[in-house]
């Protein structure tokens, strides 16, 4: 999916966050959104996500004006369209790690349902095969990481919205990752990464500076 983003402004509390930001993150490539600690990369991303309405400007995704959408197409887009890795993870820490991915249990809730190949693809890409029948909750904080990205490649969305993917994890599980999203983005899909990792902007495609206050325009293509 091409996700547009034109002069988009953000204000928390009466003090900007975002100020005519533009940038375009394309479907096949990964997008890593850089800066200062501060600079409004974690906002940029809910914006692009349709987790944060922009007080400015608009972003449209596929063409469409997302920022015009309601409280149901936006909840359509999440669920058919978007997979999140956010700095919470987003888990039910009380659910076994199966029950994560999936997101699907029988009616009395003991038995998980959902495409056993697909969650053994998503549990062996992220090395916690094995693991399925574990809360949540007794997973290291990298294992909770990984655990997030398994729901993500569980769930084939279209776009992945990912914030600082790395910060938990070590060497071997930061390279997994990392290969895990060139795949991601391999397959045509829009990976968008909120990062200070090296490693990772110089895996993207392109890379967007975000800088609230300085003139709108900075996208740069590493291609
Ligand atoms: N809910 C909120 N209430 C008040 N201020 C907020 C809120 N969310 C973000 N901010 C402010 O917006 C600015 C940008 O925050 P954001 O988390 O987007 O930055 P960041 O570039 O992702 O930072 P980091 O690299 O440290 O994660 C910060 O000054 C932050 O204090």
């Amino acid at each position: 999916m091409l996700v547009e983003a034109q002069d988009i402004s953000v204000a928390i509390g009466g003090r900007p966050v975002l100020d005519s930001e533009t940038l375009s993150c394309r479907p096949g490539t990964m997008t890593a959104l850089v800066g200062p600690s501060g600079s409004g990369k974690t906002t940029l991303l809910h914006c692009l996500g349709l987790l944060l309405p922009v007080d400015r400007g608009r972003i449209t995704i596929d063409g469409d004006v997302v920022t015009d959408y309601g409280a149901a197409a936006r909840r359509r887009f999440w669920r058919d369209h978007a997979a999140f890795v956010l700095q919470d993870y987003g888990l039910m820490d009380e659910e076994s790690v199966a029950f994560n991915i999936t997101m699907r249990a029988s009616p009395l809730g003991r038995r998980v349902l959902g495409d056993r190949e697909r969650l053994a693809q998503a549990l062996g890409r992220t090395g916690l095969a094995g693991r399925e029948e574990e809360p949540a909750s007794h997973l290291s904080g990298g294992e909770k990481q990984r655990l997030a990205l398994a729901r993500a490649i569980y769930k084939q969305a279209r776009i992945l919205f990912v914030d600082e993917p790395t910060a938990s994890l070590d060497a071997a599980n930061r390279t997994m990752v990392i290969d895990l999203f060139t795949d991601f983005a391999a397959s045509g899909r829009t990976v968008i990464i909120s990062t200070h990792d090296s490693e990772i902007v110089d895996a993207c495609e392109s890379r967007h500076e975000v800088a609230s206050g300085r003139p709108a325009e900075r996208l740069v293509n590493n291609q």
